[in-house]
């Protein structure tokens, strides 16, 4: 396949319905794509430089190609994999970056996992190739909506496309474009490698919804589209409250170990949620949505954000977000890792313009970010620069 010069690649956020959590101990999660997407370009250059900008977390870096080949020395002639991580790489690039072990800084992480990444895609290659890559998104960065997913996806696809391991879809004609199933695949199996450098130990749900899009069902690395979904209507609000994947994932694996009696029904009781959840959803688009369906999708809501709060996932913040809409009689709960950021609440028909309204402008008040959001966006596509706003082209091709 020839290898692009230049491309433009968008993957969306994602919001996690049910499920987070229990998901990485093999229980099932309810997860569905947003309308936030993370951006990226690619171009290749004769410079004989790599180099990332990632205007969001200010981290601009650059290295000599020449300099980044002999890490890749430990495994001369074998293939990288796709599916497992190499640990000595990772080892290598952590002493190249002086980062160390265990850090969490958000600009390592990124910047670590664009290297792996890039040295792995071109390890075949004589010569690494020179390429400026720039990424920016309109998610906030660490705040539960699977930024770092999104991150993992677009860098995955552009290093793929840009070796000419998978095609460039984008015809001439063409505004966006996505991958086969099978080059899908593959982005997705780079993308989880991404992830784990960032999270330690992900699921893959959000890796999954970032590469395919609208909603999932994702139960034990097995993906699947919920082809019977309703029109949802939901919330989102950003608590601010910083906070890592990385560190919360562990803290729920310790509290297990420490409390496998406890915990292990929890962790169950989380999985019949999402499993209620996804026949309520069904019954909801086949039979028509009742005032009943959204009583129980409220309850499924209030007894999740209780399990996760037993699962050492809270944060004072999130209880204040959720007596603020219930006061208003909206159910809300955590989204991804929890700790801080982002909560949903579900809307219904019944709710009326004037109570969104205060809610938001309570939620705004108490200082968090709150707006509606639209969810089901396509997964990872590529981009003709003209279908991107003149605001993100500006961003991207600034650096
Ligand atoms: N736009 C971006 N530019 C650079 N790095 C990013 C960007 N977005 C995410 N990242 C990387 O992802 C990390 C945040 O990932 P983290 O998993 O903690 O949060 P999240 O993915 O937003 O939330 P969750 O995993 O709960 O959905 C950052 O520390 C950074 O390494
Ligand atoms: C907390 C978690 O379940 C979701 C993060 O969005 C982690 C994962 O599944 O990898
Ligand atoms: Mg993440």
């Amino acid at each position: 396949m020839a290898p692009v010069q230049e491309c433009f690649i968008s993957a969306p956020g994602k919001s996690i319905l049910h499920g987070e959590h229990a998901v990485v101990h093999g229980k099932l999660a309810l997860a569905v794509s947003l309308n936030l997407r993370t951006y990226l370009r690619l171009e290749v250059t004769s410079a004989a430089e790599v180099s990332i900008s990632l205007p969001n977390i200010d981290t601009f870096m650059c290295w000599n190609v020449r300099v980044l080949k002999p890490l890749l020395s430990h495994r001369e002639g074998e293939c990288r994999s796709s599916t497992d991580l190499d640990t000595e790489l990772v080892r290598r690039l952590r002493e190249f970056t002086a980062i160390a072990d265990g850090s969490t800084d958000t600009r390592s992480m990124a910047v670590l996992a664009f290297l792996y990444t890039y040295l792995c895609v071109f390890a075949d290659s004589e010569v690494l190739p020179s390429l400026k890559v720039c990424v920016w998104s309109e998610l906030p960065t660490g705040a539960g909506l699977g930024s770092s997913a999104a991150y993992s996806v677009c860098v995955s696809a552009a290093l793929l496309t840009a070796r000419g391991t998978i095609s460039s879809p984008l015809t001439q004609s063409q505004q966006t474009a996505r991958w086969s199933e099978q080059e899908l695949e593959l982005i997705n199996n780079w993308a989880f490698q991404g992830e784990k450098i960032i999270h330690g130990n992900p699921s893959g749900v959000d890796n999954a919804v970032g590469t395919w899009g609208g909603f999932l069902r994702y139960h034990a690395g097995k993906i699947s589209p919920l082809s019977r979904v309703p029109t949802l209507r939901i919330l989102l609000t950003n608590t601010k409250v910083p906070r890592s994947t990385k560190l919360l994932v562990s803290r729920v694996k310790d509290r297990i170990n420490q409390y496998p009696s406890v915990m292990t029904p929890v962790l169950e009781s989380v999985d019949a949620v999402s499993q209620i959840c996804e026949r309520t959803l069904a019954e909801m688009a086949t039979e028509g949505a009742s005032a009943e369906h959204y009583s129980m999708l409220e309850d499924l809501i209030d007894i999740n954000q209780h399990h996760l709060n037993v699962l050492g996932v809270g944060h004072t913040s999130l209880n204040t977000l959720c007596h603020v809409t219930l006061a208003h009689g909206l159910h809300s709960k955590l989204t991804g890792a929890g700790g801080g950021g982002c909560a949903i609440t579900l809307l219904t028909p019944d709710t009326d313009e004037s109570v969104v309204r205060d809610v938001m402008e309570e939620l705004k008040q108490v200082g968090f970010d709150c707006w509606e959001t639209s969810i089901g966006a396509p997964g990872v596509l590529m981009h003709s620069p003209t279908s991107l706003t003149h605001s993100v082209l500006e961003i991207l091709t600034k650096y």
